[in-house]
């Protein structure tokens, strides 16, 4: 019998005691987490228990009051503004409820934006738009405008816009919150899908359990502080 003495992977991305406040507010209270590459995995609890403000500490979009965050082996909370903006364009894809598409602009154009946005030339930034539409079941609509969609057809151009860029992580907030089921479980059996076949992460904030039974582990956020749901104990 061989012994497999490479280290197990460390965690892709880990919240360590996290803290934000929303001036008296206290949103998050020395919250932990930490998500493998690979992973989908839900965040779930009740409202107003701070999953938004978790996942938003997760992506650098805020940066936490106290505690760190991770990313690849690298703090990512201590990085200059541009660093972080640097690293949302690049390593990371957002899905949110909704508002998240430019309006004026067509499905297609919306899904080039962030390869264009990186410098990549024109005619390819579109070819891998329209490749991300199909593989989205969107084929023909790359035309439309966002209005002339459907609450679930501009959800699933979203997330080809989220993808195109190949990211590492997928942060999504309650990406089916606005859609009926069958829409909802559409939108989430593709997000799934291709994000493993991309061998992305998924970090999906949701309240509903249908969708947190798309994920391979679930965490629940109580008080601000993240839990697992089976054990019942607060994450260090
Ligand atoms: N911009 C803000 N200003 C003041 N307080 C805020 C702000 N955003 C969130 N909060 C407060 O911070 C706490 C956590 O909010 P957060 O949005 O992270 O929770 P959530 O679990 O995502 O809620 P929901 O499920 O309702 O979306 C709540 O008490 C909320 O009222």
């Amino acid at each position: 019998m061989t012994i497999d003495a490479r280290p197990a992977p460390g965690p892709l991305l880990e919240a360590r005691s996290v803290s934000r406040s929303y001036g008296r507010t206290p949103a998050l209270r020395e919250a932990s987490l930490s998500v493998t590459a690979g992973e989908i995995l839900a965040i779930m609890g009740p409202s107003g228990s701070g999953k938004s403000t978790l996942l938003h500490c997760l992506a650098g979009i805020f940066t936490p009051d106290a505690g760190e965050v991770w990313f690849d082996g690298g703090r990512l909370d201590t990085l200059s503004d541009a660093g972080r903006s640097r690293l949302r364009r690049t390593a990371f894809g957002f899905v949110f409820q909704f508002g998240q598409l430019v309006p004026e602009l067509t499905a297609a154009d919306n899904v080039a934006l962030p390869l264009l946005l990186g410098r990549t030339g024109r005619r390819q930034a579109y070819q891998r738009a329209r490749g991300w539409l199909d593989r989205l079941e969107l084929d023909g609509l790359g035309g439309r405008r966002t209005g002339e969609l459907s609450g679930g057809q501009a959800q699933r151009v979203a997330i080809a816009r989220a993808l195109v860029t190949r990211p590492k992580v997928i942060f999504a907030d309650e990406p089916t919150g606005a859609l009926d089921s069958l829409a909802g479980e559409k939108v989430m059996d593709l997000l799934v899908g291709l994000a493993r076949q991309e061998g992305a992460t998924v970090i999906v904030v949701t309240h509903d359990s249908r969708v947190a039974a798309c994920a391979d582990r679930e965490v629940i956020v109580r008080d601000g502080k993240v839990t697992d749901p089976y054990a019942g104990e607060v994450l260090r």
